[in-house]
């Protein structure tokens, strides 16, 4: 029997997944969290509640939620404020994801166990849903092994570990299905960028300018950087929002980081700092798009830089006994499979300095790496094509709870 893809959706509208998510620090959770709920919603029609337990973060990447509604929808989309007791009833559904092994709240775990023994009792009873615990990202070897398994919880249902990845035995990585279309007629036509910057209140940008977006945690590297680029031939423009970047950056800024506004331009020599509103996930994916080099961080802004295909700088979050530097240096081998030697030396320098804040030797690889290169530029448009390998998070995840 054959399945139109129009069917398969359709009997998805009927599904009702739930995601739990904690904030943890800073807004990769809840960014990844969205960004997922915000695709299953709209590609494949399934009715999905979000709850997040950190309403007041979730604000700086939607900035239309309202922090103090207990639930709301956006984008197709409940949000439901996740507090200890929960204020809404949580109603079991057929998919329960636990984003980044946060604890689930003692009353959903009692609706499973209900939910559990219902199905036992009387097999017409409704299934107990596919319990997931959604892991973060690496390109680590081992997530192949792992992803997928499956651990008996006391309720006596599986819970399944879902581990995104880049190889195709892995759960894949979060990407819309017109993403790469949309950012490369965005490309095609630089009066888009010119447009964005000016709807960001960013001024005095001409087109031969570099210009490079800072989205990272404190590093004094980004630091010798400015003092690099301030000195460079090259008009350079750092766009940069308000937060923990500019805490390395304080010995140069005329006024406390208090005091900085977004559209706010501090120039030194040939470098000028913009202090860049925060916008929604889709303005920073169009931020992205638009920059000659992105610095990002975490893993949803990491991801994304990859997708803008340019060249970027990937500020690892720091976890403790060095080990993000194994997750690092797992990343970076494998975006520099197919890089010419020499390039991809200069690339792992500049990304494995930055975050081990050295902060001349990140000067001296940035000198290396030439943005024009046209291997480099080229690598970058085609590693999304390669890192995708063939099937997106959304779509694999669909696929693998109908599996289970
Ligand atoms: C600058 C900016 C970011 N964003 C979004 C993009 C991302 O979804 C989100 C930032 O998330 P990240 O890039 O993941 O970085 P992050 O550092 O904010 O988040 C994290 O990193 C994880 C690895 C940790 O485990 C988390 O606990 C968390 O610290 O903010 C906007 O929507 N608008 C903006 O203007």
């Amino acid at each position: 029997m054959t399945v139109s893809i129009e069917n398969m959706t359709s009997q998805n509208s009927e599904q009702n997944w739930d995601i739990f998510c904690a904030v943890v620090d800073n807004y990769g959770d809840i960014g990844v969290t969205w960004r997922l709920a915000k695709q299953l919603s709209a590609e494949q029609k399934i009715n999905v509640t979000l709850w997040v337990d950190d309403l007041n973060s979730f604000q700086h990447i939607l900035p239309h939620l309202d922090p103090n509604q207990v639930t709301q929808s956006h984008c197709g989309i409940k949000i439901n404020q996740w507090s200890e007791p929960l204020k809404i009833d949580y109603k079991v559904g057929d998919v329960l994801i636990e984003a980044f092994a946060c604890e689930l709240p003692a009353q959903v775990k009692q609706q499973l166990v209900t939910a559990k023994q219902a199905y036992f009792d009387n097999s017409k009873n409704k299934k107990p849903p596919v319990w997931l615990n959604l892991e973060y990202l690496s390109a680590e070897s081992w997530v192949e092994g792992c992803h997928g398994l499956p651990s008996m919880q006391a309720s006596g249902i599986k819970k399944y570990f879902y581990f995104p990845g880049f190889s195709d035995k892995t759960g894949g990585l979060i990407c819309e299905k017109t993403l790469f279309t949309d950012r490369e007629h965005w490309q095609l036509d630089t009066q888009n960028r010119q447009n964005l910057f000016k709807s960001l209140g960013l001024t005095g940008i001409d087109e031969t300018d570099t210009v490079i977006s800072v989205f990272s945690y404190e590093s004094s590297a980004l630091l010798a950087l400015c003092q690099h680029w301030q000195a460079n031939d090259t008009k350079t423009h750092a766009l940069i929002p308000k937060g923990r970047s500019l805490n390395s950056l304080q010995s140069i800024l005329p006024c406390s980081i208090d005091e900085l506004t977004p559209g706010m331009q501090i120039a030194f020599g040939n470098l000028v700092i913009h202090i860049l509103p925060m916008t929604d996930q889709e303005g920073y994916d169009k931020l992205l798009w638009s920059c000659d080099f992105n610095i990002v961080r975490g893993e949803d802004s990491f991801l994304r830089a990859q997708w803008a295909a340019k060249p970027f700088i990937w500020h690892i979050y720091e976890q403790e006994e060095d080990y993000h530097l194994i997750k690092l240096d797992a990343f970076m081998q494998l975006y520099c499979n197919n890089l010419p030697s020499e390039l991809a030396m200069s690339w792992k320098g500049l990304n494995l300095a930055f975050n081990q804040e050295q902060a001349a030797l990140t000067c001296e690889y940035w000198q290396q790496l030439n943005l024009a290169d046209l291997p480099l530029q080229q690598h970058a448009k085609q590693w999304p094509i390669d890192a995708i390998n063939d099937v997106d998070l959304v779509s694999r995840l669909v696929q693998f709870v109908k599996n289970s």
